[in-house]
């Protein structure tokens, strides 16, 4: 089936930053070899957890290629096309499809509240733009945007669009979106927290900004689920809430702590760029103790 490569764990790809914060190729080397080494399904680059919000058009477009040089034909690439205008996420999307990207993905528009016609056109124009299938991003609580199964019917007139990833939290809305698209859509589990529960309610995968911190508890979520455990998909649910907590409750931000679980484990992804904030010495203690969850929850959950 064409959208079977979008099915199981893809992890949003993080931004791979020098020690002088400029974005490094070596570095995201180092996290493609990761996670291609945990035999995730693909990547979603460029999003959330890829900064994008904090770079230029040059840096977004490296590092699409970077990834594609180093990932194209061992999983399936997302690119993350959502910018402030419509002409930059057009050129960020051609960009993609040169690069052979497997399908795009945006958010809405941000900081002005446009209306469900502008925001329907400037997603249709980055579907016009490539011939690459298209995934729209609903994550309300950081756009102030909605996404209604009534426009989401109405995009999916349109057959580049293949889904939605969806992170809003209401687990119903992916029951929702599953119900309007059938079997011929694809809806991607959001919040990482409920990633058990949106499975159950009709969720395809997953992509989520702290799978590279734990691949193989949601590698080992998703065999749950399929295998209907589901008392051991509760289980190890709960665990990855303990860690998920356990990242965000430092005084760095959840992705400068992550990124510091990946360099103590060899691998290099530098930190985080301001105005998010990096790690401090107060959080060297818990990152270790962060690492011995993960490791711990291994052991308990993955055979
Ligand atoms: C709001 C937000 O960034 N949501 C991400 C994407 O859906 C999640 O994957 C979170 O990073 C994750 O659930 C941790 O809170
Ligand atoms: C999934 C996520 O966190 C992202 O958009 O990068």
């Amino acid at each position: 089936m064409r959208l079977e490569k979008f099915h199981g764990i893809i992890p949003a790809f993080y931004a791979c930053y020098d020690d002088q914060g400029n974005i490094s190729e070596a570095r995201t080397k180092n996290l493609c070899d990761y996670l291609y080494e945990k035999k995730v399904q693909g990547v979603y680059v460029g999003g959330s957890s890829g900064e994008c919000i904090y770079q230029n058009l040059e840096e977004r477009k490296a590092v699409f290629s970077y990834v594609a040089k180093y990932l194209k034909g061992k999983m399936t690439l997302i690119a993350h096309v959502g910018a402030p205008s419509t002409r930059d996420s057009v050129e960020l999307a051609k960009h993609a499809a040169e690069l052979g990207y497997d399908a795009l993905s945006a958010i809405p528009p941000i900081y002005f509240k446009l209306p469900d016609s502008a925001v329907y056109k400037y997603w249709s124009e980055i579907i016009e733009a490539t011939p690459l299938d298209f995934i729209i991003y609903n994550i309300p609580q950081t756009t102030g945007y909605t996404l209604t199964t009534a426009l989401f019917e109405k995009l999916l007139v349109n057959k580049k669009v293949i889904g939605v990833k969806n992170s809003s939290m209401p687990t119903m809305d992916i029951e929702r979106f599953k119900r309007a698209g059938g079997d011929d859509v694809i809806v991607f589990n959001g919040p990482d927290e409920q990633y058990v529960a949106g499975r159950i309610m009709g969720a395809d995968g997953g992509i989520g900004g702290t799978y590279s911190a734990m691949p193989e508890l949601f590698l080992q979520a998703n065999e749950f689920v399929k295998q209907g455990k589901f008392e051991e998909a509760k289980q190890i649910q709960s665990t990855i809430n303990d860690i998920i907590i356990a990242l965000c409750s430092q005084k760095g931000s959840m992705y400068a702590v992550i990124k510091e679980v990946l360099n103590r484990r060899g691998v290099n992804v530098g930190s985080v760029r301001a105005p998010l904030e990096g790690i401090t010495n107060e959080d060297s203690g818990p990152i270790d103790g962060i690492i011995q969850m993960i490791d711990q929850a291994i052991v308990r959950f993955c055979k």
